[in-house]
């Protein structure tokens, strides 16, 4: 795995994106960076074990290098799933193709907001939904709800706001000094937290639980949160 160090460099002065630099250190920028990272890709596996049903869609919606594709289609294993992956990312498809070329699952370049979703019973949002513009996220959420079979599940990972200043602060604060642990220095950090300004765009767990009653979702528990990340299990 090779070793994230792009923000030693002045780089992405127009914002974060998905482009090469990221991709060639995804896998450990993305381990460093997201408290519970891992644990989010075995309850993937664990839930797609639980839900996965026989001849259904498995789709893992900004799939980057397919790492939870990969736990879905283990956790489905034997049920004659189709387990796809879908990214806009060209360098990222490119790269998740790759690794994946001796897989039984299919990698997607396009948008997730063009994905036709059908015949699902499982779906991943995993640190995914915060990148999509606000306004088209109840669309996209209701658009998944409408592609589940009735007992599916969406799973729903992201990077939280707090409504109190001061705890959102703090949580901040937690995650910087996670970063920090993780061999980031603090002009990395504090690069990176200029770059994805206004790409990245948290919201609270409340609006998250607010927006999954609004698309029709019948029940909806947080199962994981560790500072300012969290996931959702939601269920059609
Ligand atoms: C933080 S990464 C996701 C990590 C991945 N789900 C995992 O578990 O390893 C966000 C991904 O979402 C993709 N993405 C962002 N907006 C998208 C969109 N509108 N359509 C498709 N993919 C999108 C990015 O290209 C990027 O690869
Ligand atoms: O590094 C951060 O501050 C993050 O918010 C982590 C985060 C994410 O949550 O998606 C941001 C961009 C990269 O995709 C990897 C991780």
């Amino acid at each position: 795995m090779k070793h994230d160090a792009i923000y030693t460099e002045a780089i992405h002065d127009q914002g974060f994106t998905f482009d090469d630099k990221v991709v060639s250190v995804f896998a450990d920028m993305i381990s460093r960076s997201v408290p519970g990272y891992a644990q989010t890709l075995q309850m993937v596996e664990l839930l797609a074990h639980r839900y996965a049903q026989q001849d259904s869609n498995l789709f893992d919606l900004g799939c980057s290098l397919g790492a939870a594709t990969m736990a879905l289609s283990r956790g489905s294993a034997g049920r004659a799933c189709r387990v796809i992956g879908v990214d806009n990312s060209p360098a990222m498809v490119s790269r998740c193709r790759q690794m994946l070329c001796d897989e039984a699952v299919e990698i997607r370049c396009q948008d997730i907001l063009d994905t036709e979703i059908d015949n699902a019973s499982v779906v991943v949002l995993n640190f995914v939904l915060q990148f999509i513009d606000v306004q088209q996220r109840q669309i996209l959420l209701e658009h998944i709800h409408r592609g589940l079979r009735p007992g599916g599940i969406l799973i729903l990972s992201e990077k939280i706001a707090f409504t109190d200043a001061e705890e959102n602060k703090r949580q901040i604060e937690l995650h910087e000094a996670f970063k920090r642990a993780h061999g980031y220095s603090e002009l990395e950090v504090s690069r990176k937290r200029t770059a994805l300004e206004n790409v990245l765009i948290p919201e609270t767990l409340t609006t998250h639980h607010q927006r999954l009653g609004d698309a029709g979702f019948s029940a909806a528990s947080t199962w994981f949160q560790c500072f300012n990340f969290a996931s959702i299990i939601a269920w059609k």
